[in-house]
Formats: C-alpha cells, sequence, structure tokens
C-alpha cells in the first residue's frame, strides 16, 4: 500500500502496542515506527525483535518526530501518559494525531476534557482493537492479530473529521473491520461481553484454588474448565485498571448476572426442572447463534 504517514509512535510496546507496530511495518501504512516506554527492556526486544525501528525514552522526543501516537499502555496509565501529551501539543499546529487502544473509553474522554480545562481536544481520537488474547508483552505480539477482527472508534463530536480517518484508515491497514460507537455505549457492551467474562473467570478459578480440594479441582478439571477459565491467565494489571476504569457498567453487568445466578441455584435448589430446562435451552440457542456468526467471519479470513 502507499505509505500514509512518515512515523508511527507505539507508547507502551506489549502485545497490543507491538501487534500494531508489526502490521504497520507489514502493510506500509508508515516509513517507520518507533516505541516509547517507560522502561528500555521491552522496547529493547521490540528493536532485537524487527517490531520497531528504533525507541525513546524521552516523550518529548516521540511528540516531536512522530504523525501518530497510539497510546497502548494499562488503561489507567493511558490517562497519566495523556496528561503529559495533551498540554504539551496544546495549540500546536503540527502536532500529531493521538490514539489509544485502551479497552475503556468512558475514563479517557473524561481525562481528555480535565486535562483541557473542558476542551475536549480535537486531534484526540478514541479507540478500541477487540482482538487480543491472555497473553502479554512484545514477545507475544502478531502482525495478523487484527485482521478480519472489530476496531471500534468512538468519536465524540468536537473530533476533527480528517484526525479520525487518518486513524481509521491506519486499522483498515491492519486488516480490521473498523466501526464506530458511541462511548456510552461502548463501554456498556464490553462490560457484558468482555469485562463481565474475565471478573468471573478470575473469580471462579480464585474460588477453586482456594478450596480443600483444590489439588484434585484442577487435576480432574475436564476440557470445559479449560475453555472457561483461559482468560484467567491474563494480566492482573491489565484488568485491574480495567475494572476501575469501567466501574459503574461493570458493577451493572456483574448485578445483571448475579440476579439471573441467584434463579439458577433457586431451580437448582427446588428441582426445577423446567426452569432449568428453559434456561438452558434459551442459553444454549443463544451461544448457538453467536458461534455461527464466529463461523461466518472466519469464513471472510
Ligand atoms: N491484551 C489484550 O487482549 C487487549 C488489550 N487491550 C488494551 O491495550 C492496552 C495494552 O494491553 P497489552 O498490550 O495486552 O499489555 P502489555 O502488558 O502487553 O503491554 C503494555 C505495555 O505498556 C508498557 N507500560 C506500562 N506502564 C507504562 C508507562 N508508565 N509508560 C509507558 N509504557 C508503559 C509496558 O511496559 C508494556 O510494554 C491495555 O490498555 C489493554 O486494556 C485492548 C484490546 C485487547
Ligand atoms: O483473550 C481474550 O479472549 C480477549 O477477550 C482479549 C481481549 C482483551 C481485552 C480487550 O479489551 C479486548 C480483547
Amino acid at each position: 500500500m502507499a505509505t500514509r504517514v512518515n512515523t508511527v509512535a507505539v507508547l507502551g510496546l506489549g502485545l497490543i502496542g507491538g501487534s500494531l507496530a508489526r502490521a504497520l511495518k507489514t502493510n506500509g501504512f508508515c516509513e517507520r515506527v518507533i516505541g516509547y516506554g517507560h522502561r528500555a527492556p521491552s522496547l529493547e526486544k521490540g528493536v532485537e525483535l524487527g517490531v520497531i525501528d528504533s525507541f525513546t525514552l524521552d516523550l518529548a522526543e516521540v511528540i516531536d518526530s512522530a504523525d501518530i501516537l497510539v497510546i497502548c499502555t494499562p488503561t489507567l496509565v493511558a490517562e497519566q501518559v495523556l496528561a503529559q501529551i495533551l498540554p504539551a501539543i496544546a495549540g500546536r499546529a503540527d502536532a500529531p494525531i493521538v490514539t489509544d487502544a485502551a479497552s475503556v473509553k468512558g475514563n479517557l474522554e473524561r481525562a481528555a476534557r480535565r486535562i483541557c480545562d473542558g476542551q475536549y481536544p480535537p486531534r484526540f481520537v478514541l479507540g478500541h482493537p477487540i482482538a487480543g488474547s491472555e497473553q502479554s508483552g512484545v514477545a507475544a505480539s502478531r502482525a495478523d492479530l487484527y485482521i478480519n477482527h472489530r476496531v471500534i472508534l468512538t468519536p465524540v463530536a468536537e473530533n476533527d473529521a480528517d484526525a479520525v480517518s487518518l486513524v481509521r484508515d491506519m486499522w483498515l491497514a491492519t486488516g480490521a473491520d473498523v466501526v464506530d460507537m458511541d462511548v456510552a455505549q461502548h463501554d456498556a457492551v464490553l462490560a457484558a461481553t468482555s469485562h463481565l467474562p474475565h471478573v468471573l473467570a478470575y473469580a471462579l478459578v480464585d474460588a477453586l484454588a482456594q478450596s480443600d480440594a483444590s489439588d484434585d479441582i484442577f487435576r480432574f478439571a475436564a476440557g470445559g474448565f479449560r475453555d472457561f477459565t483461559r482468560i484467567a491467565s491474563s494480566d492482573p494489571v491489565m484488568w485491574r485498571d480495567i475494572a476501575i476504569a469501567n466501574k459503574a457498567a461493570l458493577l451493572e453487568a456483574i448485578d445483571l448476572f448475579s440476579g439471573h445466578l441467584a434463579d439458577l441455584r433457586t431451580a437448582v435448589a427446588g428441582e426445577d426442572s423446567d426452569g432449568m430446562h428453559a434456561t438452558f435451552t434459551r442459553a444454549k440457542a443463544a451461544r448457538d447463534e453467536f458461534a455461527a456468526i464466529l463461523a461466518e467471519r472466519a469464513k471472510g479470513k
């Protein structure tokens, strides 16, 4: 593809930032990808693996040399990084476009307004790739991570249309499908489909690991346990940040789920076979429909 910009900077070179860097280098969206972080080791590894061309620990240098800054740090760190970047680029005609990949959008929208005295910075575009895994770190990054996966952009009214368009093109260049969503809708949907399942997996594994029978439980666990709990191997810092940043929507999702679990407990205790059968049948139909959608999407690969 024709090169769109000279330099993309990835701030926080882990699974998500490393995979973006690899994809952009593979498809020629930019001339070079540079890395920025608070510590050298993962960035040195990124250069060694050919994920990035160079790196710096100096944020001012990144701001001066990149066309697009992509914040790929844990969610709450992204607020701190924004607090350093936005004042530094305010009013600068040659300022880079800023975007991010964090899992929650509302906290970053609020942070951006707070940092800029209530005025949303037009060239900051909120984004979130719905692709990843329980792994983390630059060594786990892959150039094909985003192919046929959704990337959600949550532009706000004050956004500069050209900035949104360039960020959209960047993600399209990775092979992703880019969709727009409202910030609050994004956070509610992701609380239900991603943040709640991670909390449930962590809770289940923690509860069983602390029980007296934990040795037997893990020794004899079947595939269902493995499927349900894979995501409990995800990075605790990342998920702690997500739970804090999306507290309101996550609490709503937990409460909705707790109500259903309580109903199911009542059905089990009362041997309510019709009630249980109805719940399991409804859930199976919904899950089968979801599996069919996934299969259709995989065909597009
Ligand atoms: N892992 C996943 O499946 C997905 C993660 N996300 C989001 O993407 C972001 C990154 O996630 P991963 O790449 O999985 O995490 P990661 O742990 O693999 O990478 C995060 C990187 O940020 C760096 N970092 C930490 N503190 C920093 C600081 N103060 N300044 C500069 N760099 C710092 C770390 O050194 C690391 O290189 C998170 O906000 C996460 O919520 C979004 C979609 C999927
Ligand atoms: O590992 C998995 O299945 C995931 O769910 C990956 C993931 C983690 C966080 C996100 O914000 C989006 C996707």
